[in-house]
């Protein structure tokens, strides 16, 4: 199977996750383009979706499915689905390779459960091969290209890309990610980021892996 028909396979069985009658939140990217194409399926089973980013919202739309703004939520939502850049064996993951990830943090936050959907390449030992994306707010940006270079890292703007919130991102390269609690407790602390691309305080509950056997089931 192709790389893209494991997206689809995971992000199909994620429909049975959802709990019927209920808000899905929706994450950003390929896997969750699958995604939105599943639920337009089952969109009279669902009362409409969370959308993390402009994109998913647009599809959704054109699927005929509802989108509500998080800001209108007044009650957690049961489960949010998303992808991932990197995801661990203890469900900690890496994202924002699409630059959504501080709307993704923001819908994961309001969820009970977090479905990670990904492909089998997704899955690492340890977080940090993937260069880590960071929201900055610009007048901060070499400021905290310089606090990466103290961790023995390098950080770059990445080129034309602007993310829906009008802020940058830095690319971080060559961090060591041992405690990425920690971690992204104290990149949080720092003046000027807007989100950090580590998501272990909203890590996943359970991961949907696409494997050359079958869906792969991972229970964090
Ligand atoms: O974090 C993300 C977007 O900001 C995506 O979940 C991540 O980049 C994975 O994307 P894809 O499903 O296309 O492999």
């Amino acid at each position: 199977m192709t790389q893209d028909e494991l997206k689809a396979l995971v992000a199909r069985a994620a429909i049975e996750h959802l709990v019927p009658g209920a808000l899905v939140g929706v994450g950003t990217g390929s896997t969750v383009n699958h995604f939105i194409d599943a639920l337009a399926a089952i969109k009279d089973r669902i009362a409409g979706a969370v959308s993390s980013s402009v994109q998913s919202s647009e599809r959704l739309r054109r699927h005929g499915i509802p989108v509500i703004e998080a800001a209108e939520l007044s009650a957690p939502l049961p489960v949010y689905v998303d992808g991932a850049d990197e995801i661990d064996h203890h469900g900690y993951m890496i994202k924002g390779g699409g630059a959504a990830l501080t709307r993704e943090k923001i819908v994961a936050d309001l969820a009970e459960r977090f479905v990670c959907i990904a492909d089998e390449s997704k899955l690492v030992d340890t977080l940090g091969r993937f260069p880590l994306p960071v929201e900055v707010i610009p007048m901060a940006a070499p400021q905290i290209v310089r606090r990466f270079e103290k961790l023995g890292a390098t950080a770059t703007l990445r080129p034309g890309v602007i993310t829906d919130n009008g802020q940058p991102i830095l690319d971080v390269r060559g961090l060591k990610i041992t405690d990425p609690l920690a971690l992204e407790t104290e990149i949080n602390q720092w003046p000027g980021v807007v989100t950090v691309g580590i998501f272990a305080r909203h890590k996943a509950s359970l991961c949907l892996l696409g494997t050359a056997a079958g869906v792969r089931t991972l229970q964090f």
